[in-house]
Protein backbone atom coordinates (compact mmCIF):
# COMPACT_ATOMS: atom_id res chain seq x y z
CA UNK A 1 0.00 0.00 0.00
CA UNK A 2 1.03 3.59 -1.00
CA UNK A 3 0.72 6.32 2.12
CA UNK A 4 1.38 10.16 1.28
CA UNK A 5 3.41 12.05 3.84
CA UNK A 6 0.90 12.71 6.62
CA UNK A 7 -1.30 9.88 6.44
CA UNK A 8 -2.81 8.57 9.51
CA UNK A 9 -1.70 5.37 10.38
CA UNK A 10 -1.41 2.77 12.98
CA UNK A 11 2.04 0.81 13.37
CA UNK A 12 2.43 -2.64 14.60
CA UNK A 13 4.47 -2.06 18.20
CA UNK A 14 6.22 -5.11 20.52
CA UNK A 15 4.17 -3.54 23.25
CA UNK A 16 1.08 -1.65 22.49
CA UNK A 17 -0.04 -4.30 19.68
CA UNK A 18 -0.50 -1.56 17.62
CA UNK A 19 0.65 2.26 17.92
CA UNK A 20 -0.69 5.38 16.35
CA UNK A 21 1.89 6.95 14.10
CA UNK A 22 2.25 9.26 10.63
CA UNK A 23 3.47 8.58 7.40
CA UNK A 24 6.95 10.77 6.88
CA UNK A 25 7.41 8.97 3.51
CA UNK A 26 6.40 5.78 1.61
CA UNK A 27 7.77 3.84 -1.40
CA UNK A 28 7.10 5.39 -4.72
CA UNK A 29 5.66 2.09 -6.27
CA UNK A 30 3.41 -1.15 -4.69
CA UNK A 31 6.71 -3.62 -6.21
CA UNK A 32 9.25 -1.33 -4.20
CA UNK A 33 10.83 -2.77 -1.43
CA UNK A 34 7.99 -1.50 1.21
CA UNK A 35 9.57 0.43 4.14
CA UNK A 36 7.75 3.53 5.25
CA UNK A 37 9.10 6.10 7.53
CA UNK A 38 7.01 7.45 10.21
CA UNK A 39 7.02 9.17 13.41
CA UNK A 40 4.77 7.68 16.40
CA UNK A 41 2.68 9.75 18.85
CA UNK A 42 5.44 10.11 21.06
CA UNK A 43 7.84 12.31 18.74
CA UNK A 44 10.00 8.92 17.50
CA UNK A 45 10.35 8.60 14.09
CA UNK A 46 10.70 4.62 12.62
CA UNK A 47 11.03 2.69 9.48
CA UNK A 48 8.82 -0.08 9.13
CA UNK A 49 7.97 -2.50 7.23
CA UNK A 50 4.46 -1.45 5.04
CA UNK A 51 2.77 -4.75 5.81
CA UNK A 52 2.52 -3.94 9.26
CA UNK A 53 1.25 -0.21 8.37
CA UNK A 54 -2.34 0.39 8.39
CA UNK A 55 -4.69 3.39 7.98
CA UNK A 56 -6.16 5.17 10.88
CA UNK A 57 -9.28 6.77 11.48
CA UNK A 58 -8.73 10.71 12.46
CA UNK A 59 -12.61 11.29 12.57
CA UNK A 60 -13.59 8.42 14.80
CA UNK A 61 -15.63 8.54 17.50
CA UNK A 62 -13.71 8.96 20.81
CA UNK A 63 -16.71 7.15 22.21
CA UNK A 64 -16.45 4.43 20.06
CA UNK A 65 -18.90 3.02 17.86
CA UNK A 66 -21.41 0.30 19.23
CA UNK A 67 -21.04 -2.03 16.13
CA UNK A 68 -17.60 -2.88 14.85
CA UNK A 69 -19.50 -3.06 11.14
CA UNK A 70 -19.74 0.75 11.58
CA UNK A 71 -16.14 1.34 11.55
CA UNK A 72 -14.28 3.00 8.80
CA UNK A 73 -11.53 0.45 8.50
CA UNK A 74 -12.30 -3.18 9.86
CA UNK A 75 -9.26 -4.06 11.01
CA UNK A 76 -7.59 -5.58 14.03
CA UNK A 77 -5.78 -2.16 14.94
CA UNK A 78 -9.23 -0.65 14.35
CA UNK A 79 -11.03 -3.34 16.03
CA UNK A 80 -9.03 -3.38 19.11
CA UNK A 81 -8.80 0.66 19.44
CA UNK A 82 -12.52 0.48 19.21
CA UNK A 83 -12.84 -2.08 22.04
CA UNK A 84 -10.37 0.11 24.03
CA UNK A 85 -12.24 3.25 24.01
CA UNK A 86 -15.54 1.85 24.80
CA UNK A 87 -13.81 -0.16 27.50
CA UNK A 88 -12.65 2.90 29.01
CA UNK A 89 -16.26 4.04 29.07
CA UNK A 90 -17.46 0.96 31.01
CA UNK A 91 -19.00 0.02 27.98
CA UNK A 92 -17.91 -3.82 27.82
CA UNK A 93 -20.21 -4.95 24.87
CA UNK A 94 -19.72 -4.38 21.44
CA UNK A 95 -21.45 -5.89 18.07
CA UNK A 96 -20.11 -7.08 14.96
CA UNK A 97 -23.37 -7.28 13.43
CA UNK A 98 -25.01 -10.45 14.71
CA UNK A 99 -21.88 -11.05 17.03
CA UNK A 100 -21.61 -9.84 20.43
CA UNK A 101 -17.82 -8.89 21.95
CA UNK A 102 -17.37 -9.01 25.72
CA UNK A 103 -14.71 -7.51 27.23
CA UNK A 104 -14.09 -9.02 30.62
CA UNK A 105 -14.05 -6.16 33.11
CA UNK A 106 -12.63 -8.02 36.29
CA UNK A 107 -15.36 -6.30 38.35
CA UNK A 108 -18.37 -7.10 39.87
CA UNK A 109 -21.16 -5.34 37.75
CA UNK A 110 -24.48 -5.83 39.39
CA UNK A 111 -26.15 -3.15 37.89
CA UNK A 112 -25.54 -4.06 34.55
CA UNK A 113 -27.48 -7.99 35.42
CA UNK A 114 -30.43 -6.95 37.42
CA UNK A 115 -34.10 -7.70 36.91
CA UNK A 116 -34.50 -4.34 35.53
CA UNK A 117 -31.84 -4.82 32.83
CA UNK A 118 -33.69 -7.67 31.85
CA UNK A 119 -36.82 -6.00 31.58
CA UNK A 120 -35.54 -3.60 29.82
CA UNK A 121 -34.33 -6.09 26.74
CA UNK A 122 -37.20 -8.01 27.28
CA UNK A 123 -39.26 -7.89 23.62
CA UNK A 124 -36.77 -5.11 22.07
CA UNK A 125 -35.68 -5.18 18.73
CA UNK A 126 -31.94 -6.27 18.46
CA UNK A 127 -29.88 -3.34 18.31
CA UNK A 128 -32.04 -0.87 19.52
CA UNK A 129 -30.25 -0.41 22.46
CA UNK A 130 -26.63 -0.75 23.67
CA UNK A 131 -24.97 -4.20 23.33
CA UNK A 132 -25.35 -6.45 26.10
CA UNK A 133 -25.42 -10.59 26.60
CA UNK A 134 -29.39 -10.36 27.46
CA UNK A 135 -30.14 -8.65 23.44
CA UNK A 136 -28.38 -11.76 22.31
CA UNK A 137 -30.18 -14.27 24.80
CA UNK A 138 -33.54 -12.44 24.12
CA UNK A 139 -33.22 -12.50 19.76
CA UNK A 140 -32.55 -15.91 20.20
CA UNK A 141 -35.36 -16.61 22.24
CA UNK A 142 -37.89 -14.48 20.57
CA UNK A 143 -36.78 -15.93 17.20
CA UNK A 144 -37.52 -19.58 18.48
CA UNK A 145 -40.61 -18.60 19.27
CA UNK A 146 -41.29 -16.91 16.14
CA UNK A 147 -40.14 -19.29 13.86
CA UNK A 148 -40.92 -22.28 15.97
CA UNK A 149 -37.02 -23.83 15.22
CA UNK A 150 -34.11 -24.23 17.92
CA UNK A 151 -30.97 -21.93 18.36
CA UNK A 152 -27.87 -22.29 19.53
CA UNK A 153 -25.88 -19.30 21.38
CA UNK A 154 -21.88 -20.29 20.69
CA UNK A 155 -19.86 -18.67 23.54
CA UNK A 156 -16.20 -18.61 22.70
CA UNK A 157 -12.74 -17.73 24.08
CA UNK A 158 -9.38 -17.89 25.50
CA UNK A 159 -9.38 -19.25 29.40
CA UNK A 160 -10.42 -16.34 31.56
CA UNK A 161 -12.55 -14.11 28.87
CA UNK A 162 -15.88 -14.96 30.67
CA UNK A 163 -17.46 -17.78 29.16
CA UNK A 164 -18.73 -19.12 32.19
CA UNK A 165 -20.07 -15.90 33.57
CA UNK A 166 -21.77 -14.94 29.91
CA UNK A 167 -23.64 -18.63 29.76
CA UNK A 168 -24.62 -18.06 33.51
CA UNK A 169 -26.40 -14.45 32.49
CA UNK A 170 -27.62 -15.97 29.26
CA UNK A 171 -28.79 -18.96 31.48
CA UNK A 172 -30.05 -16.56 34.10
CA UNK A 173 -32.39 -14.33 31.33
CA UNK A 174 -33.50 -17.29 29.46
CA UNK A 175 -34.88 -18.61 32.44
CA UNK A 176 -36.47 -15.16 33.23
CA UNK A 177 -38.40 -14.93 29.88
CA UNK A 178 -39.04 -18.36 30.09
CA UNK A 179 -40.03 -19.46 33.33
CA UNK A 180 -43.32 -18.98 35.49
CA UNK A 181 -43.46 -21.14 38.80
CA UNK A 182 -41.03 -18.17 40.94
CA UNK A 183 -40.58 -19.00 43.99
CA UNK A 184 -40.89 -22.75 43.74
CA UNK A 185 -37.54 -24.10 44.37
CA UNK A 186 -37.73 -27.18 42.64
CA UNK A 187 -38.91 -25.26 39.42
CA UNK A 188 -37.42 -26.41 36.25
CA UNK A 189 -35.70 -22.97 35.84
CA UNK A 190 -34.13 -22.74 39.19
CA UNK A 191 -32.27 -26.24 38.66
CA UNK A 192 -31.31 -24.89 35.35
CA UNK A 193 -29.73 -22.07 37.60
CA UNK A 194 -28.29 -24.73 39.92
CA UNK A 195 -26.70 -26.51 37.45
CA UNK A 196 -23.65 -24.42 37.22
CA UNK A 197 -22.74 -24.09 40.89
CA UNK A 198 -22.82 -27.97 40.53
CA UNK A 199 -20.86 -28.38 37.82
CA UNK A 200 -17.99 -25.71 39.16
CA UNK A 201 -17.60 -27.75 42.12
CA UNK A 202 -17.12 -30.80 40.61
CA UNK A 203 -15.34 -29.36 37.47
CA UNK A 204 -13.83 -26.01 37.87
CA UNK A 205 -10.49 -24.97 39.52
CA UNK A 206 -7.89 -22.09 40.15
CA UNK A 207 -5.41 -21.88 37.37
CA UNK A 208 -3.04 -19.08 37.07
CA UNK A 209 -5.29 -17.31 34.72
CA UNK A 210 -8.64 -17.90 36.47
CA UNK A 211 -9.89 -18.01 39.73
CA UNK A 212 -12.64 -20.69 38.46
CA UNK A 213 -11.77 -22.44 35.25
CA UNK A 214 -13.64 -24.48 33.57
CA UNK A 215 -12.19 -27.51 32.92
CA UNK A 216 -14.29 -29.40 31.10
CA UNK A 217 -16.51 -28.46 27.87
CA UNK A 218 -20.23 -27.79 28.35
CA UNK A 219 -23.20 -28.39 26.00
CA UNK A 220 -26.14 -27.03 28.04
CA UNK A 221 -29.90 -27.76 26.20
CA UNK A 222 -32.72 -25.64 27.65
CA UNK A 223 -36.18 -27.16 25.99
CA UNK A 224 -39.46 -25.05 25.99
CA UNK A 225 -42.76 -25.96 25.07
CA UNK A 226 -45.67 -24.33 22.53
CA UNK A 227 -45.75 -21.14 24.77
CA UNK A 228 -42.28 -20.73 24.99
CA UNK A 229 -41.78 -21.55 28.84
CA UNK A 230 -39.18 -23.68 30.19
CA UNK A 231 -40.06 -27.45 30.09
CA UNK A 232 -36.54 -29.34 30.40
CA UNK A 233 -32.82 -28.63 30.67
CA UNK A 234 -30.14 -30.89 29.83
CA UNK A 235 -25.99 -30.66 30.28
CA UNK A 236 -23.63 -32.49 28.58
CA UNK A 237 -19.87 -32.32 29.96
CA UNK A 238 -17.03 -32.99 27.66
CA UNK A 239 -13.33 -33.93 28.26
CA UNK A 240 -12.88 -33.14 31.82
CA UNK A 241 -9.11 -32.78 32.71
CA UNK A 242 -9.01 -35.25 34.79
CA UNK A 243 -5.29 -35.36 35.65
CA UNK A 244 -5.87 -32.76 37.38
CA UNK A 245 -7.09 -34.83 40.09
CA UNK A 246 -3.74 -36.25 41.13
CA UNK A 247 -1.63 -33.52 39.84
CA UNK A 248 -1.48 -29.53 39.92
CA UNK A 249 1.05 -27.19 39.59
CA UNK A 250 2.19 -24.53 42.10
CA UNK A 251 -0.63 -21.49 42.09
CA UNK A 252 -2.76 -23.48 40.85
CA UNK A 253 -5.92 -25.62 43.21
CA UNK A 254 -7.27 -29.28 42.35
CA UNK A 255 -10.97 -29.32 41.38
CA UNK A 256 -13.14 -26.93 43.96
CA UNK A 257 -14.79 -30.25 45.60
CA UNK A 258 -11.97 -30.85 47.58
CA UNK A 259 -11.39 -27.94 49.38
CA UNK A 260 -15.10 -27.31 49.99
CA UNK A 261 -15.06 -31.28 51.92
CA UNK A 262 -11.90 -30.30 53.46
CA UNK A 263 -13.93 -26.81 55.04
CA UNK A 264 -17.35 -28.62 55.79
CA UNK A 265 -16.81 -29.04 59.37
CA UNK A 266 -18.76 -32.21 60.84
CA UNK A 267 -18.66 -33.86 57.18
CA UNK A 268 -15.00 -33.56 57.07
CA UNK A 269 -14.68 -34.96 60.55
CA UNK A 270 -17.11 -38.00 59.74
CA UNK A 271 -14.41 -38.77 56.48
CA UNK A 272 -11.33 -37.86 58.90
CA UNK A 273 -10.15 -35.02 57.00
CA UNK A 274 -8.63 -31.72 57.71
CA UNK A 275 -6.49 -29.02 56.22
CA UNK A 276 -5.79 -29.81 52.43
CA UNK A 277 -2.37 -29.15 53.19
CA UNK A 278 -2.46 -32.87 54.85
CA UNK A 279 -3.19 -33.99 51.38
CA UNK A 280 -0.72 -34.95 48.84
CA UNK A 281 -3.71 -34.45 46.03
CA UNK A 282 -3.98 -30.85 47.64
CA UNK A 283 -0.05 -30.06 48.36
CA UNK A 284 1.69 -30.51 45.50
CA UNK A 285 0.63 -26.50 45.18
CA UNK A 286 0.42 -24.10 48.49
CA UNK A 287 -2.53 -22.18 47.08
CA UNK A 288 -5.28 -23.02 49.56
CA UNK A 289 -7.36 -20.39 49.64
CA UNK A 290 -9.29 -18.10 46.72
CA UNK A 291 -9.76 -14.86 47.28
CA UNK A 292 -13.36 -13.64 48.62
CA UNK A 293 -13.88 -17.65 48.54
CA UNK A 294 -15.39 -19.18 51.52
CA UNK A 295 -14.80 -22.95 50.60
CA UNK A 296 -17.01 -23.51 53.59
CA UNK A 297 -19.80 -21.52 52.31
CA UNK A 298 -19.49 -23.10 48.81
CA UNK A 299 -19.72 -27.13 50.23
CA UNK A 300 -23.66 -25.71 51.78
CA UNK A 301 -24.24 -23.86 48.43
CA UNK A 302 -23.00 -26.93 46.73
CA UNK A 303 -25.15 -29.47 49.08
CA UNK A 304 -28.42 -27.19 48.64
CA UNK A 305 -27.39 -27.08 44.43
CA UNK A 306 -27.50 -31.23 44.77
CA UNK A 307 -30.88 -30.61 46.91
CA UNK A 308 -32.49 -28.54 43.92
CA UNK A 309 -31.15 -30.64 40.66
CA UNK A 310 -32.48 -34.03 42.75
CA UNK A 311 -30.05 -35.62 43.30
CA UNK A 312 -30.84 -37.34 46.86
CA UNK A 313 -29.33 -37.62 50.45
CA UNK A 314 -27.96 -41.07 49.91
CA UNK A 315 -26.53 -40.12 46.76
CA UNK A 316 -25.18 -37.11 47.25
CA UNK A 317 -23.24 -38.97 50.36
CA UNK A 318 -21.75 -41.47 48.18
CA UNK A 319 -20.33 -38.95 46.07
CA UNK A 320 -18.41 -36.92 48.84
CA UNK A 321 -17.52 -40.64 50.08
CA UNK A 322 -15.50 -40.83 47.25
CA UNK A 323 -14.18 -37.34 47.28
CA UNK A 324 -13.11 -38.00 50.19
CA UNK A 325 -11.71 -41.67 49.06
CA UNK A 326 -9.94 -39.89 46.84
CA UNK A 327 -7.54 -37.62 48.83
CA UNK A 328 -6.79 -40.51 51.35
CA UNK A 329 -5.90 -42.45 48.51
CA UNK A 330 -3.86 -39.54 47.42
CA UNK A 331 -1.48 -40.22 50.87
CA UNK A 332 -0.44 -44.29 50.53
CA UNK A 333 2.93 -44.45 50.08
CA UNK A 334 5.30 -47.77 49.58
CA UNK A 335 8.26 -48.67 50.43
CA UNK A 336 10.29 -51.84 48.91
CA UNK A 337 9.06 -55.06 50.26
CA UNK A 338 11.40 -57.99 51.54
CA UNK A 339 10.68 -60.18 48.74
CA UNK A 340 12.52 -59.62 45.17
CA UNK A 341 9.75 -56.84 43.57
CA UNK A 342 7.53 -56.54 46.41
CA UNK A 343 6.40 -53.39 48.14
CA UNK A 344 4.59 -52.72 51.64
CA UNK A 345 2.65 -49.51 52.94
CA UNK A 346 5.14 -47.42 54.01
CA UNK A 347 4.07 -46.26 57.39
CA UNK A 348 1.32 -46.53 60.18
CA UNK A 349 0.20 -42.93 58.35
CA UNK A 350 -0.59 -44.61 55.10
CA UNK A 351 -2.06 -47.49 56.81
CA UNK A 352 -4.44 -44.79 58.39
CA UNK A 353 -4.98 -43.80 54.73
CA UNK A 354 -5.30 -47.13 53.42
CA UNK A 355 -8.03 -48.42 55.79
CA UNK A 356 -10.01 -45.12 55.22
CA UNK A 357 -10.46 -45.61 51.32
CA UNK A 358 -10.86 -48.97 52.09
CA UNK A 359 -13.59 -48.19 54.38
CA UNK A 360 -15.41 -44.86 52.60
CA UNK A 361 -15.00 -47.09 49.14
CA UNK A 362 -16.36 -50.19 50.69
CA UNK A 363 -19.56 -48.41 52.23
CA UNK A 364 -20.13 -47.40 48.57
CA UNK A 365 -19.97 -51.26 46.99
CA UNK A 366 -22.50 -52.16 50.01
CA UNK A 367 -24.71 -49.30 48.80
CA UNK A 368 -24.74 -50.27 45.70
CA UNK A 369 -25.20 -53.68 46.54
CA UNK A 370 -28.11 -52.71 48.81
CA UNK A 371 -29.78 -50.83 45.80
CA UNK A 372 -29.08 -53.50 43.78
CA UNK A 373 -30.68 -55.67 45.66
CA UNK A 374 -33.79 -53.69 46.42
CA UNK A 375 -33.59 -53.05 42.20
CA UNK A 376 -33.44 -57.41 42.19
CA UNK A 377 -35.92 -57.50 44.07
CA UNK A 378 -38.94 -55.43 43.44
CA UNK A 379 -37.75 -56.55 39.78
CA UNK A 380 -38.97 -59.92 40.88
CA UNK A 381 -41.30 -58.87 42.80
CA UNK A 382 -42.67 -57.24 39.89
CA UNK A 383 -42.48 -60.31 37.35
CA UNK A 384 -43.87 -62.60 40.12
CA UNK A 385 -46.75 -60.35 40.65
CA UNK A 386 -47.38 -60.31 36.86
CA UNK A 387 -47.24 -63.70 36.42
CA UNK A 388 -48.57 -65.42 39.93
CA UNK A 389 -50.18 -62.75 41.32
CA UNK A 390 -50.05 -63.52 44.84
CA UNK A 391 -46.97 -65.84 44.75
CA UNK A 392 -44.52 -65.18 47.93
CA UNK A 393 -41.22 -63.64 46.73
CA UNK A 394 -38.15 -65.75 48.13
CA UNK A 395 -34.63 -64.00 48.46
N1 LIG B 1 -19.49 -10.13 32.77
C1 LIG B 1 -18.65 -10.20 33.80
N2 LIG B 1 -18.80 -9.37 34.85
C2 LIG B 1 -17.96 -9.41 35.90
N3 LIG B 1 -16.92 -10.26 36.01
C3 LIG B 1 -16.72 -11.10 34.99
C4 LIG B 1 -17.57 -11.14 33.84
N4 LIG B 1 -17.12 -12.09 33.00
C5 LIG B 1 -16.05 -12.63 33.62
N5 LIG B 1 -15.80 -12.05 34.80
C6 LIG B 1 -14.72 -12.35 35.77
O1 LIG B 1 -13.71 -13.09 35.10
C7 LIG B 1 -13.49 -14.35 35.72
C8 LIG B 1 -13.23 -15.39 34.63
O2 LIG B 1 -14.40 -15.56 33.87
P1 LIG B 1 -14.90 -17.01 33.40
O3 LIG B 1 -14.65 -18.00 34.47
O4 LIG B 1 -16.29 -16.83 32.91
O5 LIG B 1 -13.90 -17.28 32.20
P2 LIG B 1 -13.91 -18.49 31.18
O6 LIG B 1 -13.78 -17.91 29.82
O7 LIG B 1 -15.08 -19.37 31.43
O8 LIG B 1 -12.56 -19.20 31.59
P3 LIG B 1 -12.14 -20.76 31.49
O9 LIG B 1 -12.04 -21.08 30.04
O10 LIG B 1 -10.83 -20.77 32.20
O11 LIG B 1 -13.20 -21.53 32.22
C9 LIG B 1 -14.76 -14.61 36.52
O12 LIG B 1 -14.52 -15.42 37.63
C10 LIG B 1 -15.18 -13.23 36.92
O13 LIG B 1 -14.45 -12.81 38.06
Amino acid sequence: MIFRPGTAVWVEHPDLAWAEAEVVSSPASPSSPSYVTVVLSTGVKAIVDGRKVLPRDTEADLGGVDDMTKLVYLHEPGVLCNLALRYRLNEIYTYTGRILIAVNPFAKLPHMYDMHMMEQYRGVQFGELSPHVFAIADASYRAMVSENCSQSILVSGESGAGKTETTKLIMRYLTFVGGRAIGDIRSVEQQVLESNPLLEAFGNARTVRNDNSSRFGKFVEIQFNKSGRISGAAVRTYLLERSRVVQISESERNYHCFYQLCASGKDADKYKLAHPQNFYYLNQSHMYELEGVNDAEEYLKTRRAMDIVGICFSDQEAIFRIVAAILHLGNIEFSPGKEFDSSVIKDEKCKFHLQMAADLLIQLLRGTFVAFDQAMNSVLRDCVDLYHPSAPVHH
